[in-house]
């Protein structure tokens, strides 16, 4: 640790955050993974069990070429296996053996499970826990214990507890960490422990490892810090054992901004924490969790009025704490829960040069048929093509460039192993001449979508550039049961750009065609396409 640090960051997701159910890292996954922890700053990186898989080992292999100038990779393991003289301990070996900078080994401190799970006598184990971590610290360097179920431990016997902390230093263990395995711990007592046993061992780092089991691991980890605890472990976006570790991704925002401690991570380095928290996602597998704190996508997003009005006003009335410095942004939502700040806020981010006012009867208009749509079914917060051109119909700014006259969709199958085909017909008016097309399609929407394009595209050649890229169709709970409304939305790409639109109606055809109708009357616009004179919404 350096001087002026106060509290050490120990990364755990590559060891325990790989005990996660669901989740299998390869060995090119946690080569990415540690690399990316080294570059965020993280002191100390737990790469796994050496000896314990082949993964694993090939993973200490390939890490032994690892330019990490500020951060240090910790091999995990256990107490050496009763019965056995520690410098044959195949187990204690492959730990000296791994080419890490420290090894990590968990002991038990619980006496229950001394005499239970390993089935040897109390002062037995104490042996066993002295005489690994001197063996490790012979044949290694530095030495992290990690007593397992401390604080269950220190309740049913905090003697005990104690010595078994005293035989880890006795050994020479660099740092003690005191471990709440089964995650049910709550913070006033992790605070009262970790104040004691920091007294009692005032020149050794205390460290806390917690598990989410109480949804409390994270406040488990402030706790100890508060209490003088100097390392915290803990995984990335929390995964792990059971319910998961101590989420680091909110632990060092709060230590750092709240708390105002010093640990290794820069605030250039914390601005990378959404990037990291998503990598570790991608590279998990996972869907990223969008209310997470401080990263998620709604982390920083407002929906109801009030609140954007306030934070036009100031951020910081609705936020605790700036977005951007861990890497995320503010974001105004437009739903029924809207006021005239919301439509402001998301105008003025959309099309800044609209130079819109407060009491401009086009806002309070679009405040309206905002509430009256989503109160239809109309979802806009995923829609901001949409919504823009509802804006524009409200406050007068929007002119129709064609006029659906009408569309025809067939769809047919012969048998039950051929393959479906669909057939569109649409007809629409462009600035007084009519347009008629026809498309085959591998399904109604693709068929009424390449109808709809191969009518318009003479007269706006760019649409020939617009893709439909995704398509989702739900259906909406009504209170007339037999009227279930189906809100479809539709995100296009031109290659260069990507915007949604949203269709609503009780026919899934028709809901189609508003919302690609929206689209490419929206591709129109950003490309500054004139409409016909004549066609007036
Ligand atoms: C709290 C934690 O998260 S600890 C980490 C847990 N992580 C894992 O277990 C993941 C990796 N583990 C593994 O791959 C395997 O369990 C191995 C390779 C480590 C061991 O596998 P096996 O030899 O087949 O043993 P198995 O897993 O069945 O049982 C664990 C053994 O370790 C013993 N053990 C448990 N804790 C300790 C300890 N602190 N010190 C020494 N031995 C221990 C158990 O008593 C048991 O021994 P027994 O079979 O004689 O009763
Ligand atoms: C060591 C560890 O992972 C625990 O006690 O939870």
């Amino acid at each position: 640790m350096k001087a002026s640090q106060q509290v050490e960051l120990f990364d755990t997701t590559l060891r325990d955050g790989a005990q996660t159910a669901g989740i299998s890292f390869s060995i090119e996954d946690k080569m990415r993974i540690a690399n990316r922890l080294a570059d965020f700053g993280i002191d100390w990186i737990e790469g796994g069990w050496p000896g314990a898989s082949p993964k694993d080992d090939l993973f200490f292999e390939q890490v032994r070429h690892r330019q990490w100038p500020n951060s240090s990779l910790v091999a995990f393991g256990s107490t050496a296996r009763p019965g056995h003289a520690v410098e044959k301990d195949r187990g204690l070996n492959n730990l000296a053996e791994s080419g890490a900078d420290a090894a990590c080994i968990f002991g038990k401190s619980w006496d229950i499970h001394v005499t239970k799970a390993l089935g040897i006598t109390l002062d037995e184990n104490l042996e066993l826990v002295s005489g690994s971590v001197a063996y490790l610290k012979q044949n290694l360097g530095t030495v992290m214990f990690d007593a397992e179920h401390f604080f269950d431990g220190y309740q049913a016997n905090p003697d005990y507890a104690l010595q078994v902390l005293q035989a880890a230093a006795n050994g020479g263990a660099d740092v003690l960490v005191l471990c709440d395995t089964n995650g049910g711990s709550i913070p006033s007592r992790v605070f009262d422990v970790v104040r004691e046993v920091v007294a009692r061992f005032p020149d050794i780092i205390i460290g806390i490892h917690a598990h989410n089991d109480s949804e409390l691991a994270v406040s488990n980890s402030v706790a100890a810090v508060q209490a003088g605890a100097r390392q915290v472990q803990g995984t990335i976006n929390g995964i792990g054992e059971r319910c998961g570790n101590a989420n680091l991704v909110s632990v060092i925002p709060i230590l750092k901004l709240k708390l105002k401690i010093d640990c290794d991570v820069s605030g250039d380095e914390l601005k990378q924490l959404s990037s990291l928290s998503s990598f570790v996602n991608e590279m998990a597998n996972r869907l990223p969790w969008k209310h997470q704190p401080f990263i998620g996508q709604n982390a920083f997003a407002h929906k109801g009025g009030i609140h954007v009005s306030a934070i036009r006003k100031q951020s910081s009335l609705y936020e605790h704490v700036d977005p951007a410095l861990v890497g995320n942004e503010q974001r105004i939502l437009v739903s029924d829960q809207a006021g005239r700040s919301n439509i402001l806020s998301k105008m003025q981010l959309l099309e800044p040069e609209a130079g819109l006012a407060a009491d401009d009867p086009g806002v309070a208009e679009a405040v309206k048929r905002i509430k009256e749509l989503e109160s239809a079914g109309y979802a806009f917060e995923g829609a901001d093509a949409s919504f823009q051109l509802l804006l524009r119909r409200a406050m007068g700014r929007f002119k129709r460039h064609f006029e659906l006259v009408r569309f025809r969709v067939y769809d047919e199958k012969r048998g039950h192993d051929d393959k479906p085909e669909a057939e569109a017909t649409v007809q629409v008016r462009v600035g007084g001449k009519l347009k008629h097309s026809a498309a085959l399609g591998n399904g109604p929407v693709n068929a009424m979508d390449k109808a709809l394009r191969a009518a318009l595209v003479d007269a706006y050649p760019n649409l020939s550039s617009m893709q439909l890229s995704d398509f989702k169709v739900r259906v909406l709970s009504t209170r007339q049961a037999t009227e279930a409304m189906v809100r479809v939305l539709i995100e296009s790409s031109d290659g260069h750009r990507k915007w949604s639109t949203v269709g609503v109606s009780t026919d899934v055809l028709e809901a189609t065609y508003r919302a690609l109708n929206d689209a490419i009357e929206y591709k129109l616009v950003i490309d500054q396409v004139p409409p016909p004179d004549e066609l007036l919404d």
